[in-house]
Order: structure tokens, then sequence, then C-alpha cells
């Protein structure tokens, strides 16, 4: 690096003007900042003043990958991104703050993703969200259509099984839909699911009836005893809502056989693992913290198979072709078109195939209604 170069990065790093909103005196500095930055993806989150937003913000700053990371929001941008950026990473970080610099956030992007929206509180549904938070996505992918047409979008609001269909509708109406760069965010699915089995296999592997007594009942014994969940892979396909939500614990990773009633009692945990937080909170809001390691777990797949990696794969909802349904979520493998590859669903066990079946008519009536709501 040339030293005036140089220069110009620290002085950048030392003035507290510096702040990087879009629209302040600082962005013509930053702008020889980000020149000198490391080389990576551009990045914007949409929604990062929320409460995944905010964890994410954090998340996606620590990525090496990332070179430029776009925090735009309706509110609080401007104190996220001040301290976001005093991480010492590589990303330079902007801030964007309200519908009239939502271009600018999202121009030049590589992948963008999308929590914003509201959350659920005891007692509603995810699709108790779709009045709101239909209108909020539409807008925001209406953005991307026109100012990052090529950019991998990661879609987090809720009810994901019908903001997706929305997000492929508007793209389709701009005429920039591509089926490979659309992914619905179910991550904190399987993220759960890896978590519940494996605190659940060391009581089956050690044969300790007294142990699966204890976890059955919630208290923590048996979890101190479970296996490290990093080792457990299991696929979570269909959707993200209650009964969408299906667990393939036929297909677990390292193979485990469980029985009906330990089956059942996983099953239940992982669809209603969203509600099991919901309610703990009582009032305060959804997953935040799970849900943005999720998310920025599926986001670095996202990148690294931007980047070329191989044998990146994760599960997701997307346009699919797997089931007679327009989107469903299965194992995919990422690279550097986006979704370069869709699994099939693989041998299902009787289980499953009726869980499957129950899925399916939910998840066609809530892709019906995201469609209807931008055919309308
Ligand atoms: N896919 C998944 O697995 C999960 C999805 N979610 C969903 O993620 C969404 C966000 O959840 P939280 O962060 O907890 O909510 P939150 O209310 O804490 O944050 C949402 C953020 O979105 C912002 N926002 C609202 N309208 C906007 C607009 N038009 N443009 C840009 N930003 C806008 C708000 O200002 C707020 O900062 C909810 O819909 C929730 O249901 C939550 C957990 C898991
Ligand atoms: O349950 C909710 O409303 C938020 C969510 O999608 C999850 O935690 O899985």
């Amino acid at each position: 690096m040339e030293v005036n170069q140089r220069i110009v990065r620290i002085s950048a790093h030392l003035n507290p003007s510096n702040i990087q909103m879009e629209g302040s005196s600082g962005l013509k500095r930053v702008n020889c900042r980000a020149k000198g930055g490391v080389p990576g993806f551009k990045v914007a989150i949409l929604g990062a003043a929320g409460g995944i937003g905010q964890s994410l913000s954090m998340l996606m700053k620590m990525n090496p990958l990332v070179s430029v990371l776009h925090l735009y929001d309706v509110v609080n941008a401007p104190g996220v991104t001040a301290d976001v950026s005093h991480m010492d990473t590589g990303a330079v970080v902007r801030g964007f703050l309200g519908q009239p610099q939502l271009e600018n956030a999202l121009t030049g992007m590589d992948l963008v993703i999308v929590p914003a929206g509201v959350p659920r509180k005891p007692g509603m549904t995810r699709d108790d969200l779709f009045n709101i938070n239909a209108g909020i996505v539409k807008t925001l992918c209406e953005g991307i259509a026109k100012c990052c047409p090529n950019a991998i979008v990661n879609v987090i609001s809720n009810p994901v099984n019908s903001t997706v269909p929305i997000a492929a509708e508007v793209f389709k109406k701009a005429g920039t839909f591509d089926p490979k760069r659309l992914l619905g965010v179910t991550t904190l699915d399987v993220v759960r699911a890896n978590t519940f089995v494996a605190r659940f296999k060391i009581i089956y592997d050690y044969q300790k009836p007294e142990c699966l007594k204890t976890y059955v009942l919630g208290l923590s014994d048996a979890e101190v005893l479970g296996v490290d969940p990093r080792d457990v892979n299991v696929p979570v396909v269909g959707g993200h809502a209650g009964v969408t939500i299906l667990p393939l614990l036929s297909q677990v990773n390292p193979p485990s056989s469980f029985t009906k009633e330990e089956i059942n009692y996983l099953t239940n945990r992982i669809q209603n693992g969203g509600t099991e937080v919901v309610e703990a909170k009582a009032g305060a809001g959804s997953a935040t913290l799970s849900m943005a390691y999720a998310a920025a777990k599926f986001a670095d797949a996202c990148l690294r198979g931007l980047k070329g990696d191989v044998g990146v794969v994760e599960c997701s909802y997307i346009t699919s072709q797997v089931t007679e349904l327009p989107f469903f979520a299965t194992k995919v493998r990422l690279g550097r078109t986006g979704v370069e590859e869709i699994f099939a669903l693989g041998p299902l066990n009787e289980y499953e195939r009726a869980g499957l079946e129950k899925a399916k008519k939910e998840l066609a009536d809530s892709i019906q209604k995201g469609v209807a709501f931008i055919k309308k």
C-alpha cells in the first residue's frame, strides 16, 4: 500500500466526524477508505436497527468476506452505524435512514439481507404479521429490483412462507426475477433441530432413561451432557411456520435412531421453537439473538458460494420443483450464481410422509396469499 494511501486511511479512522451516514459530510472520505479497504463482498441489511438487525449487523461486520456493509432502517440507523463502525474489522460501514436513502443503500450490493418488519407477540401466528410485513417486503424488493437486481436476497421477515412468494412476484413484475438468487431464511429451524437433537442424542447414546425423563420435563441436567450441536446435521424441509417446519429425523447425520415418542417430542419442539421464544419473551418480541446467529451463518454460506467455495450446502425456502408447490425448503448447494443445485427430499418414513402432506396443505395457502397480494 502507498504511504499516502495509508495516511488517508488512518486519518479517516481518527476523525470523529466520519460517521458514515448517507448525506453526511464524511461520505467523501469514506469512499477513499472503501477503496483502500479489504477485498470482499458488499452486503446490505434492511431493518438493521431491529432486534435481529443489530446483532446481525455486528456479526456481518465480523465476517472477513464482507468489505462494505450498508445498514438501512426507517429508525435509529445512525446510532447502530456509529456503534458497529467502531469495530476494528475490515468492512467499511455506512448507514442509511428512511425511504429517501433506500436506493443508495442498495446500489451495488452483492447480498441483501431483509429482517425488516414486525415480530410476533404471544398468541399470534406468523401469518398474523402478514398485513404489515407484506407491504414492507414489497417496498424493499421494489428497491432491490431497481438498484441491485443481481444481488442475492435473503428474506427473514415473517411470514417467510408468504414473503418469499411476494418477493418473487415483485421481481417478476420488474423483469428481474432469478429464482437462484431469492432465498428464504429457514436456518433457525436447522439450528434449533441440531441443538435439540444433539442434546437428545447423548441421552440416547448413553442409554440413560432417567436423563431422558429429566429432559422431557424441561430440566437442565441432560443439557450439560449433550454432544456438540455443531457435530449434528438435521435436514429441515417444507417452510417456516408450525407444521410446515418438517425435520427429517430419519436423515440425521451422524445416523441416529429414535423411538416414536422421541420423534414426536423432537418434532413438536422444533416446530414450536419460535413460539417457545415468543412466550418466554412475554410480549417483548421473538427470537433475535439465535436468529441473528442463524442469518449470519446463512449469509456466510451465500458469500462462500459467491466466492467459489465448493460443497456449500444449507436448507433454504426457494423456488422449487421438488414438490408440486412453487416454493419449498430443502437442502440446496450454493455457488457463484446463488442456488446451483436443489436436493431431492430423499427417502421419507411414514411419519415424515404424513407430515409432508400436512405441510404442503398449509404451504399452498400461504404461497397463494403472497402471490395474490401482489397480483391484486
Ligand atoms: N425467518 C426466521 O427464521 C425469523 C424471522 N423473524 C422475523 O424477522 C422480522 C424482524 O424481527 P425483529 O428484528 O425481532 O423485529 P424488530 O421490530 O426488533 O425489528 C424490525 C426492524 O425493521 C424495521 N423496519 C420496519 N419497517 C421497515 C421498512 N419499511 N424498511 C426498513 N426497515 C423497517 C424497524 O424499524 C425495526 O428496526 C419479524 O418479521 C420476525 O417475525 C424473526 C425470527 C426468525
Ligand atoms: O416465531 C417467530 O415469530 C419468529 C420466528 O420465525 C422464529 O423464531 O422461528
